[in-house]
């Protein structure tokens, strides 16, 4: 297309800025003072290089306009994070209650907790603090747990859709009455059903008006939780709304074992033998996948949630992230709020990075460094970014996580020149290293703007 058509049509926005996105797993692509075009649906619909011999004129056309945004110098362009698992009850104690294994923190702290969501006034209160805080930290896109309560639950839906930020909510399920505390599960199998399925119905009535999306998520909390009935009958209501399906797969020595005692067999095939598995479904932490477990995530189009902070204190184990990757499973991150304590995906990508430099070099010093750790285990930094922000998109078959055509206007604005905290950027630094202090140092603070869809939903004052 030349410039006189281009300059005619009616974009809805228009920044002029330098953006940085994944081209591959490996590779980040710098977009130098590049042209942004946005359309009326928030979709990215043409990107301009200065190398365009129509590049200036097309300034020239559009820069007094009010809706073009020129960039400050210090600030850039990166796709808004993909959180693809976050317990939204657990904020309440976030930051708190990390000193027992699996089982007990669940049973001790994690339950009472999520109990407490019957209370539709204080399930609003931290459902709105929760969402704001992963927008100020950049994420315009989370993948949610909510609790057993259907009517919290739709609320929490309600509340993404409201402040902007694309929302895929489950109502959990608990059914099991021998595995679930009586002050906390589904009073029967049959009840868990239903109020999936009227969860399912409310959120898809309540996404007809939400420009950016928010989407009903069918959610096993995990094997344990739940009766062989009801894992089939929520494998039945996925395929029948085609929604997204979400659970916990091989996270703990216990929750593992349990399964294998129970079935026979390890969660993936278990899972799977429910109709669990498929392209739109997203299970986290899956640290003790075996080798036909990462064969049947490939073949279904299943996708990990890592969750490197949570998995430090509870999976029992460091992800082969690596090796995973390298097979061509899809992989996004999470936060796994509270297992985790940061609402923060930069937090996550430089923990991903630093996990996988501890599982390939190995942890006991008292072993010889060539029996201490898993080769070929590290990932870089470009790696991690992928994984927050364009892996989450495939895992989640959505057109979001990268600034290229075609995709949603779902972007952060970090400035690199805050006025009391600003990033050591200084004469002669290249724009790869400017890309590495900012996904190592970056804070709330530095979040200028974030946009999900083509709409500004957070905003940050100098
Ligand atoms: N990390 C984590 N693992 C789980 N397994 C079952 N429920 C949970 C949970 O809330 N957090």
């Amino acid at each position: 297309m030349n410039i006189e058509v281009y300059t005619l049509i009616d974009y809805s926005l228009i920044f002029q800025g330098t953006a940085f996105t994944s081209k591959s797993s490996k590779e980040v692509t710098i977009l130098n003072d590049h042209i942004f075009c946005v359309n009326s649906d928030g979709m990215i619909e043409k990107i301009i290089s200065p190398t365009n011999s129509d590049y200036e004129s097309f300034v020239t056309a559009h820069q007094n306009n009010k809706n073009f945004h020129r960039l400050d110098e210090g600030q850039f362009l990166l796709p808004g994070f993909i959180d693809l698992h976050v317990h939204a009850p657990q904020w309440a104690q976030t930051g708190t209650a990390l000193d027992l294994p699996l089982y007990d923190w669940l049973n001790t702290y994690t339950f009472p907790i999520e109990a407490k969501f019957s209370d539709i006034q204080f399930a609003k209160e931290v459902y709105e603090q929760v969402v704001n805080q992963l927008l100020a930290n950049g994420t315009t896109t989370a993948l949610y747990f909510a609790t057993v309560h259907k009517e919290a639950s739709i609320l929490l839906a309600q509340i993404c859709a409201d402040k902007g930020q694309r929302g895929l909510v489950g109502k959990v399920v608990m059914d099991d009455t021998s595995q679930n505390p009586a002050f906390y599960r589904d009073q029967n199998t049959a009840s868990a059903l239903t109020d999936t399925e009227d969860f399912i119905i409310a959120v898809k009535e309540l996404a007809k008006n939400v420009k950016q999306g928010v989407y009903p998520v069918v959610t096993p909390r995990f094997i344990p939780s739940c009766t062989d009935e009801a894992l089939k009958g929520l494998g039945e209501l996925a395929a029948k709304y085609d929604t997204h399906i979400q659970s916990h797969c091989s996270e703990s020595d216990w929750a593992h074992g349990y399964v294998k005692e129970r079935f026979g067999k390890n969660d993936a095939f278990a899972l799977h033998d429910f109709g669990l598995l498929q392209d739109k479904s997203v299970m986290a932490h899956c640290n003790f996948l075996e080798e036909n477990d990462q064969d049947l995530f490939k073949e279904t189009g299943t996708a990990i949630a890592h969750c490197p902070i949570s998995n430090a204190y509870f999976a029992n184990s460091a992800l082969p992230l690596k090796n995973f990757s390298e097979k061509g499973i899809e992989i996004g991150l999470g936060s796994d709020i509270s297992g985790g304590f940061s609402p923060s995906l930069y937090d996550n990508i430089r923990q991903s990075v630093i996990t996988s430099r501890m599982l390939e070099d190995g942890v006991d010093p008292s072993l010889p460094s060539q029996e201490r750790g898993l080769e070929n285990s590290r990932i870089t930094i470009n790696e991690a970014f992928y994984f927050a922000t364009a892996g989450g998109g495939e895992s989640l078959s959505l057109p979001i996580g990268k600034i290229q055509e075609n995709y949603t206007w779902d972007v952060q604005i970090v400035d690199t020149k805050h006025t009391t905290i600003p990033l050591p950027i200084f004469n002669g630094d290249e724009l790869i290293d400017i890309f590495q202090k900012i996904m190592y140092l970056t804070r709330p603070e530095h979040i200028r703007e974030v946009w999900v869809q083509g709409e500004k939903v957070h905003s940050k004052q100098k």
